[in-house]
Order: C-alpha cells, then sequence, then structure tokens
C-alpha cells in the first residue's frame, strides 16, 4: 500500500496541569472540545497530516502530563521530540512564570536543535486574564520563539499554532540537507580538482621525459 505521508515529526506539548494541552491536542486532532478537565497520566499522543510545501507531514504529537510526580515519564520523551509547543494559560500567573521551568528541562533534556514555540491557552477567558498579551510576547522574544494566543474552546490559533512548528521543524530540516549536500558538494569539487591536479601533473612529468 502505497505510504499515506511524506514526512514523520514528533512534536511534544509541554505545561504545568490544567492550561489546556489535551483539550489543545483533541481541538487540532480531532476538532472537539471537551471541556472537563481529566489529568493525563504520563503521555498519550495522537497523529495528524497536514499539508506543508506540497508535502504530506504526519505529525505525531505527544501530549505529556504537567503534574510534577510524571515528570520522570515525561522527560524521557524530550529526547526524541522535533518541535516543542510551551503552553500557558493567560487566566494563571503562576501557568506562565513556570515556563521558564519548562525551558530550563528543555536545554536539559531535548535535542539542541529542537524548534520551540510558545502558546498563550485560554484566551476566549478576557475578564479572566492574569497575563497581558505583551508579557507573553516578551517573554517569547527572551527565548527566541513565535508566539501565539490561542483558545482549544473557540478554536483560534489552534491550527495555526502546530502548523508554525511543524514548519519551524521542516524548516531546520531543509537546512541540516541543504548543509549536509552543500559539504558533499564541496568534498566532491575538491576530489575533482585533486584529480585534475594530479593529471596535470603527470602530464607534466611525462612531457619532461620526451
Ligand atoms: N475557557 C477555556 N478553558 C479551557 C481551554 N482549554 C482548556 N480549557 C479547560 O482547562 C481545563 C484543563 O484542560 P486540559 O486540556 O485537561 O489540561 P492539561 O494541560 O492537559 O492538564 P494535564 O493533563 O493535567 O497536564 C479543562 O477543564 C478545560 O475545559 C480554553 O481554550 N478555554
Amino acid at each position: 500500500m502505497a505510504k499515506q505521508y511524506d514526512l514523520l515529526f514528533r512534536l511534544l506539548l509541554l505545561g504545568d496541569s490544567g492550561v489546556g494541552k489535551t483539550c489543545m491536542l483533541r481541538r487540532f486532532a480531532e476538532g472537539e472540545f471537551d471541556p472537563s478537565h481529566i489529568s493525563t497520566i504520563g503521555v498519550d499522543f495522537k497523529m495528524k497530516t497536514v499539508q506543508i510545501d506540497g508535502l504530506r507531514v504526519r505529525v505525531q504529537i505527544w501530549d505529556t502530563a504537567g503534574q510534577e510526580r510524571y515528570q520522570t515519564i515525561t522527560k524521557q520523551y524530550y529526547r526524541r521530540a522535533q518541535g516543542i509547543v510551551f503552553v500557558y494559560d493567560i487566566t494563571d500567573l503562576p501557568s506562565f512564570k513556570h515556563i521558564a521551568k519548562w525551558a530550563g528541562d528543555v536545554d536539559e533534556f531535548a535535542p539542541e536543535d529542537v524548534q520551540t514555540i510558545l502558546v498563550g491557552n485560554k484566551a476566549d477567558e478576557e475578564l479572566r486574564r492574569q497575563v497581558t498579551t505583551d508579557q507573553g510576547k516578551k517573554l517569547a522574544e527572551t527565548y527566541g520563539m513565535e508566539f501565539f494566543e490561542a483558545s482549544a474552546s473557540t478554536s483560534t490559533n489552534i491550527s495555526e499554532s502546530f502548523i508554525r512548528v511543524t514548519e519551524l521543524v521542516l524548516q531546520a530540516q531543509k537546512r541540516d540537507m541543504d548543509n549536509l549536500f552543500g559539504s558533499l558538494d564541496n568534498n566532491l569539487d575538491q576530489a575533482a580538482l585533486q584529480e585534475e591536479k594530479s593529471s596535470q601533473d603527470n602530464d607534466a612529468q611525462r612531457t619532461c621525459a620526451c
């Protein structure tokens, strides 16, 4: 059977318990919103295929438990992540402050070239807001990340966030390939030059011998 996708990427959702990671993933993968909060135990994942630059990219998105007691398990998933979505809740200041802790863990356990974005979820809850959009933007800037305010409830910026981090992973992979082929081309050029030079040397030696 023909393969249903061209590329497979692994993404990870990180953030405090209750910020809405599972709801965001469910909204993106299944188009649904369930307001009940059943804390994720350890990790769970969902898949979705998206089209980017004419490629069918299958994303495997790992939803991690925000609760401290599962951190030993969840950290084992950082190593294989290519993209990470940091999530805080705009109505919950501590969840915003803890992004520094999540980012520190990523520095320690994820690959160096992992692509990251920052998302402030529950943007529909304007009246209960504790974190301004400006604060979100500034924090994202500090870490060199792109920033979105989103709502799993109204679906605002959910696809946009997941697609953007997938695009960043794709761009990073293309850069790696370009570098690889660039250095291969370079090596081949060097080898061709070397060969040409030694054949010229041989010609010169033959001319001398005559
Ligand atoms: N108003 C509003 N509520 C939301 C939104 N997203 C999630 N929630 C609510 O936030 C609560 C927690 O959502 P979850 O998705 O279970 O949170 P989580 O981050 O996965 O939590 P853990 O699995 O414990 O790490 C639920 O009661 C949701 O209804 C949103 O965009 N707007």
